[in-house]
């Protein structure tokens, strides 16, 4: 743990739905340049923690700060550092890919170019074809691809590879690779054991909307007793992890 100022301080999130608790008092410190991973069962609370870091969901209590940032009082400069990739793309159907690109780079001052973005995310040939048109992965990729328009700061990926081929998986991992090296912080929820390992430094893991521990992959292992981080989650969760894919 450095002291540096944290690029993601969670202080004690609290929400409900109606009498369900989603989150129950989770508190994350997550350091610059840090792929962090939040791993738990279906209905953990992953999405709701994101929403709430990102600014999308009011917390019924406690606090959050992206870059020293409020994330829902300071909108216009948390969209400036922030990307989003969230589980489902709310994106407009009837447009082309170039179209929603040129859409997503006018937010920004300087913003990638399609090119570089297509690329990154292997789109270069659908240029013209409407989302509505795209396969599930397709559209999967583009929305990651426009998550990073704006050369964020933060970078939020819910479940970043599922529903992925293993090649487009491969392509997609390197990409996070890419921008760790650049320095970006990256939230990383995942069902995926390999993708944690691989690009998780320090990995949260969740359970009915409350930290268990947060340890690297290997600490996790550790601290469980366990050979592997398959075992780990069912030795500390008591619960299989259902696959997503
Ligand atoms: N809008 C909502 N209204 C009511 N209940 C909700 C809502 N969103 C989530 N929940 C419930 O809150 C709990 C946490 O949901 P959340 O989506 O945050 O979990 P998750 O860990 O991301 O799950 P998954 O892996 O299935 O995406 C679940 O029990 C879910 O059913």
């Amino acid at each position: 743990m450095t002291t540096e100022e944290p690029a993601i301080h969670a202080e004690h999130l609290h929400k409900r739905y109606g009498d369900k608790i989603a989150v129950d008092d989770v508190s994350l410190r997550i350091d610059p340049g840090e792929v962090f991973g939040i791993l738990g069962t279906n209905g953990a609370g992953k999405t709701t923690t994101v929403e709430m870091i990102a600014g999308l969901r009011k917390p019924d209590g406690g606090r959050v700060t992206l870059l020293g940032l409020d994330p829902r009082h300071d909108r216009g400069k948390v969209r400036q550092v922030l990307g989003v990739q969230l589980q489902q793309a709310y994106l407009h159907g009837a447009l082309t890919v170039a179209e929603l690109m040129g859409l997503y780079r006018s937010f920004y001052p300087d913003p990638r170019s399609s090119g570089e973005l297509l690329e990154l995310v292997g789109l270069e040939e659908k240029r013209g074809v409407r989302f509505e048109k795209l396969s599930g992965g397709q559209q999967q990729r583009l929305s990651i691809a426009l998550a990073l328009a704006g050369r964020p700061r933060v970078l939020i990926l819910d479940e970043l590879t599922t529903g992925l081929d293993p090649r487009a998986r491969r392509q997609m991992w390197a990409t996070i690779e890419h921008l760790r090296d650049e320095g970006v912080t990256i939230v990383l929820v995942s069902h995926a054991m390999e993708e944690v390992e691989r690009l998780c430094d320090r990995v949260a893991l969740l359970d009915a909307g409350r930290v268990l521990a947060v340890e690297p992959p290997a600490g996790l292992v550790a601290l469980a007793g366990a050979q592997n981080l398959d075992d780990a989650f069912v030795a500390l969760t008591g619960k299989q992890l259902e696959e997503a894919e």
